[in-house]
């Protein structure tokens, strides 16, 4: 009977309904997989079930301190997933519909990329310590702001310069915007990530700091081994061949539509 008046009262615009909240469901999952956000999630699950548990055995004063405790829980949550909250909002703000257009065409980037990568050898060589980030979508000025602005020419020499210990521009890091030194000595936020390698310092902490808030590309030079890394999406890629890093930076930078994972890869052209 019930469902004989739920076949009836179905409309095509419930299924749009259910899909869209189920894929709300999927990204939430994927954005939130592999954070510590997951453990609270299971918390929160655990402390329902246990709420439901102490209803149905009408255990009052354990029912009650458990309704408190989750109403202060919902209060505490946005501030507990902050990180998380904004980058589901970056990662909205990098839809199609507000990314900005790429002011350069694929040869310039190759340049770029193969001018960082010069620079990069030849200061893993010399053991001399490089943060690069190549902007992509997600605007970086938050950073450009803690630094020295340059929008200089983009070469292997002025890059070598900047990173020579000692002078001026060396602590902190250097952002590129469309093949373009945008600025030096800028100060990028640190990973919060305990599992990470006790051989990571701060400046491979900034790196993967960056790019786990944005979109950015950052290639990492160690001063204490000279090994050249690279950090996307909250990864670092280490000890990897020269032409596999550059390769990597031509996905990203030159094709960069295709590497946005998810959601927003729909309208993309095959
Ligand atoms: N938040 C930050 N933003 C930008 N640059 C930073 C930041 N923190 C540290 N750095 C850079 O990293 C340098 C210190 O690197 P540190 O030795 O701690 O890290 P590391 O990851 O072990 O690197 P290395 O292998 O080069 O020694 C600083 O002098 C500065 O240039």
């Amino acid at each position: 009977m019930h469902i004989d008046a739920l076949i009836h009262t179905f409309r095509l615009l419930d299924i749009a309904d259910i899909l869209i909240v189920a894929v709300g469901i999927y990204y939430l999952y994927k954005l939130l997989k592999d954070t510590r956000a997951v453990s609270l999630l299971k918390g929160l699950v655990m402390l329902a079930i246990l709420n439901l548990l102490s209803h149905l055995l009408n255990l009052y004063v354990i029912n009650w301190i458990l309704q408190q405790s989750m109403t202060v829980l919902l209060f505490a949550l946005p501030v507990v997933f902050q990180p998380e909250l904004r980058r589901a909002l970056e990662q909205l703000g990098r839809s199609r519909i507000f990314s900005k257009a790429q002011n350069i065409n694929e040869e310039e980037m190759d340049m770029a990329i193969n001018e960082v990568m010069a620079a990069a050898r030849v200061m893993s060589r010399e053991h001399t310590g490089a943060l690069i980030v190549f902007e992509r979508e997600v605007g970086l000025n938050d950073f450009v702001d803690t630094g020295i602005l340059m929008d200089a020419v983009l070469s292997r020499e002025l890059i070598k310069n900047i990173f020579v210990p000692s002078t001026p521009l060396h602590d902190g890091a250097l952002i590129i915007r469309d093949g373009r030194i945008r600025a030096a000595g800028c100060l990028l936020p640190l990973t919060e990530d305990r599992t990470l390698s006790t051989e990571l310092g701060t400046r491979h902490r900034a790196a993967i700091g960056l790019s786990e808030q944005t979109d950015a590309v950052v290639v990492v030079v160690s001063e204490e081994t000279g090994t050249i890394s690279y950090t996307y999406g909250g990864h670092i890629y280490r000890h990897l061949p020269e032409d596999q890093i550059k390769e990597a930076l031509r996905t990203f930078m030159e094709r960069p539509r295709q590497t946005i994972t998810g959601m927003w890869k729909w309208g993309a052209k095959k």
